[in-house]
């Protein structure tokens, strides 16, 4: 009675309302004018303004709360930035956007700024929070979750040693095993009377087992061999992880796994291990999608989880540390000769076993991820590049002419077959977009970046700037990696891997393999478009995946015989 009685004097409970709705108008005011304009620090940056991402009744309605965010999820991985570029970074090469509830964002464009953030200052650049907590849900704590610079640093030192050309190129024979696999298992998929004129395949799913493969044979001594086994548990698993990382589905389980308490809880093993009991007994739900895709989730992810425990309990040495078992040159066995107990001893944080299972799961979906995608899309490219995909025959079956396993540097030299993966991985990058944070405040290239600042690095929008790689950047062209266009600095405009300490520490073995794999494919097999006019369908993920598994009529080459 009390409190309600100013809000009678005022003209009795419609005033609530009202009070409620000034307090948002104020807010809203303070948040989306005032403040960009006249306190934010990043008020040197151009504004894009959220009716570059909808129709501008809706940016009044929803851009308050979801900024630039839905227009980024909803449409295809960089094809906003590309406006963004275009229209409000020509000044100093960053534009200012709006992430979720207010949050401004910086999107750098410009490769120098990039250069300073990545390469010069890269312990001041971590992982947003917003970003690693719903991810440590799937991956544990590891190399791309963890929140100190320090930690990630030592982690990165222990694999890299793995990645290095020398310890890869003595394993190629892992890489021919599986090319040779999926050679096989896109024959079985052709019917006899399909041979002359093939059958329409989903590459997709096809080329996510091949790189599971690879990358878990590589990796650990764990096999899962899902070329051959159909019912791969764990291939079933991260593709089930990796569909749901689109647009609303990725919003949506985001905020439910943010439910204090409740993220915690799920990435501890009783957490995971409950999970996979309590899905495992419910059945599918005629009535909800979202609760269906929820639970497939939570499963996959504990699924995932439990494997990688199976992988680093059998594996690990025993409680003595006498009898290593990790598969000579293993990422994981590079990483337990790093743990030493006095080197371990010497970090400022503990080397737990949650890290190293963390590094497993992080490395499997690394390896496994943008490199399906990357083998679909060359695939696609050559495709719809007849004249290309012939050229690369051609290439490969002379180089291959008296030895169907070269040996790396024999692939490695093959230009066109360069030209073809790096043109490939230019136009459609596996991932379109990465996200710091500034862990510090500091002036980069002359301007403010507040700690907490989120960056948003466009990768796509810089792989096809026309600015730099001429009016035609959009256009599949691997003849443009035989001439460069003059003054080109590959390193700065082709962001694939991204760079600097957050760069991919598996580029090498993704080209490697994207070469092993397509070379093998392309001596084999025949790929035409599955319809006229087929373009990529992209999904925005975090990884960028074919919407429509990227269907391809597939034609067995006859005077093959068996696999080359
Ligand atoms: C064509 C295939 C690939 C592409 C396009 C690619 C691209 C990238 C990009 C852009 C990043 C930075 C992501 C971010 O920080 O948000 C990254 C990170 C990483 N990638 Fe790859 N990657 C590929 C394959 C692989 C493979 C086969 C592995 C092997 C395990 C791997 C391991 C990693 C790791 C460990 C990181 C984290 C680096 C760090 O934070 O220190 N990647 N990759």
């Amino acid at each position: 009675m009390v409190l309600s009685q100013p809000f009678m004097a005022w003209g009795g409970y419609w005033a609530i309302p009202a009070v409620v709705l000034l307090a948002f108008v104020s807010l809203f005011f303070y948040r989306c004018v005032f403040y960009p304009m006249y306190l934010s620090p990043l008020r040197y940056a151009s504004r894009a303004p959220l009716s570059a991402s909808f129709s501008p009744f809706l940016s009044f309605l929803l851009g308050p709360f979801s900024g630039q965010f839905l227009a980024v999820t909803k449409g295809e991985a960089g094809i906003i930035q590309d406006d963004w570029l275009e229209r409000y970074a020509k000044d100093k090469g960053v534009v200012r956007v709006l992430g979720p509830a207010w949050t401004e964002r910086l999107v750098v464009f410009n490769p120098d700024i990039w250069r300073k953030i990545l390469v010069e200052g890269h312990d001041n650049y971590i992982k947003p929070r917003t970003w690693r907590n719903p991810l440590k849900i799937f991956l544990g704590e590891g190399i791309f979750t963890v929140g100190s610079p320090e930690c990630h640093t030592v982690l990165r030192k222990m694999i890299n040693p793995a990645f290095s050309l020398i310890n890869l190129a003595s394993q190629t024979d892992r890489f021919y095993e599986v090319a040779e696999a999926l050679v096989d298992a896109v024959a079985e998929q052709i019917e006899p009377a399909q041979s002359s004129t093939g059958c329409v395949l989903s590459v997709y799913p096809w080329m996510s087992r091949a790189a599971l493969d690879i990358i878990c044979s590589f990796a650990y001594s764990h096999y899962p061999k899902a070329l051959r086994d159909q019912h791969s548990e764990l291939a079933m698993a991260l593709r089930t992880s990796f569909s749901a990382q689109n647009g609303w589905k990725q919003l949506i389980l985001t905020i439910v796994i943010s439910i204090p308490g409740l993220g915690s809880f799920l990435k501890s093993e009783p957490g995971w291990r409950t999970v996979e009991f309590i899905t495992a007994l419910i059945p599918q739900s005629p009535l909800s999608d979202l609760f269906d895709l929820f639970v497939s989730v939570m499963k996959s992810a504990a699924i995932t989880r439990r494997i990688a425990k199976d992988i680093m309990d059998r594996e690990r040495p025993d409680s003595l540390g006498l009898t290593s078992k990790w598969q000579t040159g293993s990422v994981i066995a590079v990483m337990e000769n790093d743990l030493e107990r006095d080197k371990a001893d010497s970090y400022r944080f503990k080397i737990s076993e949650d890290l190293v299972m963390g590094q497993i799961v992080s490395l499997m979906v690394a390896g496994y991820g943008p490199t399906s995608s990357s083998m679909s899309w060359t695939l696609y490219f050559l495709a719809a590049n007849k004249d290309a995909q012939e050229r690369l025959r051609q290439e490969v079956r002379s180089a291959t002419a008296n030895n169907s396993r070269p040996e790396y540097q024999t692939i490695k030299s093959l230009k066109w077959l360069d030209c073809v993966i790096m043109e490939s991985l230019r136009i459609l990058p596996g991932i379109p977009d990465v996200y710091l944070e500034a862990n510090t405040t500091e002036h980069v290239a002359g301007m403010l970046i507040p700690k907490g600042t989120v960056l948003y690095f466009p990768v796509r929008a810089v792989n096809t700037s026309k600015s730099v790689w001429g009016p035609d950047a959009e256009e599949y062209r691997p003849e443009r990696w035989l001439n460069r266009p003059a003054g080109l600095n590959v390193r700065d405009s082709f962001q694939s891997f991204f760079s600097g300490s957050h760069g991919c520490a598996g580029k090498t073995l993704a080209i490697m393999e994207l070469k092993i794999v397509i070379a093998k494919l392309i001596t084999n097999f025949e790929f035409d478009l599955a319809y006229e006019g087929q373009v990529p369908k992209l999904t925005y993920a975090f990884v960028m995946i074919p919407k429509d598994d990227m269907p391809l009529r597939v034609r067995r080459l006859q005077d093959t015989g068996c696999s080359e």
